[in-house]
């Protein structure tokens, strides 16, 4: 299932993308002003190319900046402001007379930026961007072409060749770092239960299939166990949801806490937990089930000093007549029910068939 981004979201992912296009736009125009500078020196242009130069080079990233957070499609905006630079960058390469380095490295940096900001489609556009102010510029000024670049414009040259794509590669390293730490997170978030911490139900259940499919091949034994908390809509209605929560919190600990750290917990449902213990007979499995039950006893909760945590459980061990990991957890919750049934705060174990 795919869910569209609301109008929030989308808003918030495109001033995030303005956020990183700022400081490489900063940086690169503002080199790139030394470039243009040491070509346009020797043609005597006037003042208001300067002003239109330093414009461009030192104002033009904040407004950009400004326009794209303050804008109701914030994404769009900024592809737009991407789209001027490229135009720009094209506008300057005729103002240059096609000075051949200076506009070799304006040009192939806006594009470097504009695939790593937008893919092909942004590149391809930037370029067209380009040669369009290239064209117009240059028709304007009567064609004027000088593309000799002289030992001075060289040196110029040099930081934007040098600073600006390691800066570029530099900002990109730390672009896909942070996806790939959102990545983990989001792995994190998909596989557990936000209020107890423990596996939520699909991934658990994946994990019993896991072990169903391993115990099944190599012949091996393991237990499951499905617990339920009594009259859990009591200790709802009687001490509040909050409490509840911490029940369902501390039920969770002391499982983590009482079985090994290979046994796989689980949150089955609203009250309802579950756990694979992995090469554990039931007998031994049910001992250790006992033990958290007796710990359970003994907490006592600060909001609801009446209170103490009593659960059902109900135990099966894997057996290889069962055609499948649901005909555990069938024979697992069958017992469960069982438990709750002959009176709760107890433990049954399922019958074995054959
Ligand atoms: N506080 C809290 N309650 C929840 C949560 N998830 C489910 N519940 C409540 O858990 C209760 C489960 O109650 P039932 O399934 O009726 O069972 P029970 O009261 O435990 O009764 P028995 O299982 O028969 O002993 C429901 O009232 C749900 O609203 C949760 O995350 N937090």
């Amino acid at each position: 299932m795919v869910i569209a981004p609301s109008t929030a979201d989308t808003r918030r992912s495109g001033i995030s993308f303005a956020k990183r296009i700022y400081l490489p736009r900063i940086v690169g125009l503002g080199i790139g002003f030394f470039c243009v500078l040491a070509a346009l020196i020797p043609l005597h242009p006037p003042m208001p190319v300067w002003g239109l130069l330093i414009f461009n080079g030192f104002i033009w990233p904040h407004i950009a900046y400004q326009w794209s957070i303050r804008s109701e499609k914030p994404f769009a905006t900024e592809t737009r402001n991407l789209l001027i630079d490229a135009l720009m960058g094209g506008v300057w390469a005729a103002m240059m007379g096609f000075n051949a380095l200076p506009t070799v490295v304006i040009l192939s940096m806006m594009g470097m930026n504009n695939i790593a900001s937008g893919g092909h489609s942004l590149f391809f556009k930037g370029l067209i961007a380009q040669i369009i102010g290239a064209t117009l510029t240059s028709a304007l000024l009567g064609f004027p072409f000088h593309p000799q670049t002289t030992s001075q414009q060289v040196y110029l040259c040099l930081p934007m060749i040098f600073i600006y794509p390691v800066f570029l590669g530099f900002v990109t390293y730390h672009t896909a770092k942070h996806l790939a730490e959102k990545k983990q997170e989001l792995l994190y978030i998909s596989m557990r239960d936000g209020l107890t911490g423990l596996y939520n139900r699909r991934h658990w259940e994946h994990l019993l299939h896991n072990e169903f499919d391993s115990c099944q091949r190599y012949e091996r034994t393991a237990t499951l166990i499905l617990m339920d908390i009594d009259c859990f809509k009591t200790i709802n209605d009687t001490y509040g949801h909050a409490v509840g929560d911490e029940a369902l919190t501390v039920l969770a600990e002391e499982l983590l806490l009482g079985l090994r750290a290979v046994d796989i917990v689980g949150r089955y449902g609203g009250d309802e937990f579950g756990a694979i213990l992995p090469s554990t007979t039931s007998e031994q499995a049910s001992l250790a089930l006992k033990r958290i039950q007796e710990r359970l006893d003994d907490i006592t909760f600060r909001e609801a000093p009446g209170l103490t945590v009593k659960i059902s459980a109900g135990i099966a061990d894997y057996r290889p007549y069962m055609n499948n990991y649901q005909a555990w957890l069938k024979a697992t919750d069958g017992a469960l029910y069982q438990a709750k049934k002959n009176g709760r705060n107890r433990q049954e174990r399922a019958p074995i068939l054959a």
